[in-house]
């Protein structure tokens, strides 16, 4: 439990965006939620909660198709790593994790255009659908919920820049959004343009535990597969958790109508540590509790920037407000430069949560080195 001290989770009211006279108190918000406890609660934040409900609506039905048909979707058969994962599958800290989960993504073509010998383009592909005779609507309901996430993680920002004191669309080349830039790498100049993200969506399901030992939904973990993560907790079954700067857990309970908003590891990084991917957990919930649902969006990264371009991109006055929040030098290991682009960092990702994936389309020699203690 948090002791009275503890910080509380700040709760944004992105409506005073609109607002004039409001706007720099909510600019003045975010500045402190950005650089306090590194995760925050928005309501009003445009995306119409019947787009949310046609969604949430559909994961029990989901989640009771026949095993079968479930197993049929499985993430074995995708290299771009979407697809179902069956109860308890997946291994946080050494744990297994109490959850059963459906991972899909922007609906993409795979990638032909571009340089296939880096192994990483082989994530973006299409995902593995439902049939339209199992689950009726699904996939329009799933596609209208990402493009709305997706237009308010772009919003978002834009707002983060703002409170940040850089120009709006700063950070636009983290999306494809951008107009082509022109970097000198060794004397000559090369155009750069970044194929529009791949965001990554997961649905989850964390059914009432057997036991009453406390179960672990997920595992205490930052995360690693974009820059912000949107969660939107479905039922009012409380679990998630944040580790605050002085390492105490702080419940974040379920608001209606509201996303939970954190930050990635990437844009860790990409900010020099000015803002913190924060540390959080999932309780299972317990014997007498209902199911829990949840749905993080994970903000695409541009799988071909590198480390230095991601540098190039950060504006000096970035790098002095991690100084100014007193934060410690040292920057996530995430960009490690053995990891030499985004691309690779995720492909890393991927093949360490879901090695038998990794072994079926990329090989044993590219699972051991990525799964090699390093
Ligand atoms: O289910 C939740 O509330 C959080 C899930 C989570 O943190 C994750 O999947 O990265
Ligand atoms: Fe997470």
């Amino acid at each position: 439990m948090p002791t009275p001290t503890a910080p509380s989770i700040p709760l944004l009211d992105l409506s005073w965006a609109s607002s004039p006279s409001q706007r720099p108190t909510l600019l003045k918000q975010l500045h402190a939620a950005l650089f306090d406890v590194g995760f925050l609660y928005i309501k009003n934040h445009g995306v119409p909660q019947t787009t949310i409900d046609n969604l949430t609506n559909l994961l029990p039905s989901l989640f009771d198709l026949p095993k079968e048909k479930r197993a049929a979707l499985s993430k074995t058969h995708s290299p771009h790593f979407v697809g179902y994962n069956g109860f308890a599958e997946e291994i946080t800290l050494g744990k297994q994790d109490l959850r059963e989960q459906f991972d899909f993504a922007t609906e993409l073509p795979v990638t032909h255009d571009r340089d296939f010998t880096k192994l990483y383009w082989r994530l973006r592909g299409p995902n593995q659908w439902p049939s339209e005779l199992d689950l009726p609507g699904f996939r329009k309901a799933f596609t209208e919920y990402h493009d709305a996430v997706q237009e308010l993680s772009y919003n978002f920002v834009h707002l983060i820049e703002e409170a940040f004191g850089i120009p709006i669309g700063t950070f636009d080349h983290f999306f494809g959004r951008a107009a082509p830039v022109t970097t000198q790498a060794n004397g000559s100049s090369e155009s750069r343009t970044f194929l529009p993200p791949q965001h990554r969506i997961k649905l989850l399901k964390y059914p009432p535990s057997e036991l009453n030992a406390v179960g672990q939904g997920v595992g205490a973990h930052k995360d690693s597969s974009g820059w912000l993560t949107f969660l939107y907790q479905v039922s009012n079954e409380p679990g998630l958790e944040v580790l605050s700067a002085d390492d105490e857990w702080i419940p974040a309970t379920p608001i209606d109508g509201t996303f939970v908003v954190n930050f990635g590891n990437p844009f860790e990084a990409a900010t020099e540590g000015a803002v913190k991917a924060t540390t959080h957990r999932v309780i299972a919930p317990g014997p007498a509790s209902n199911t829990r649902y949840s749905i993080p969006f994970f903000q695409g990264v541009p799988l071909d920037m590198t480390v230095s371009e991601i540098r190039s991109y950060i504006p000096e006055h970035v790098r002095r407000l991690r100084k100014e929040a007193g934060g410690e030098q040292t920057v996530s290991s995430f960009l490690d430069p053995r990891w030499d682009s985004l691309g690779e960092s995720q492909l890393r990702k991927w093949v360490r949560s879901h090695p038998d994936v990794g072994l079926k389309f990329y090989g044993k020699e590219v699972v051991d080195y990525y799964t090699a203690t390093h």
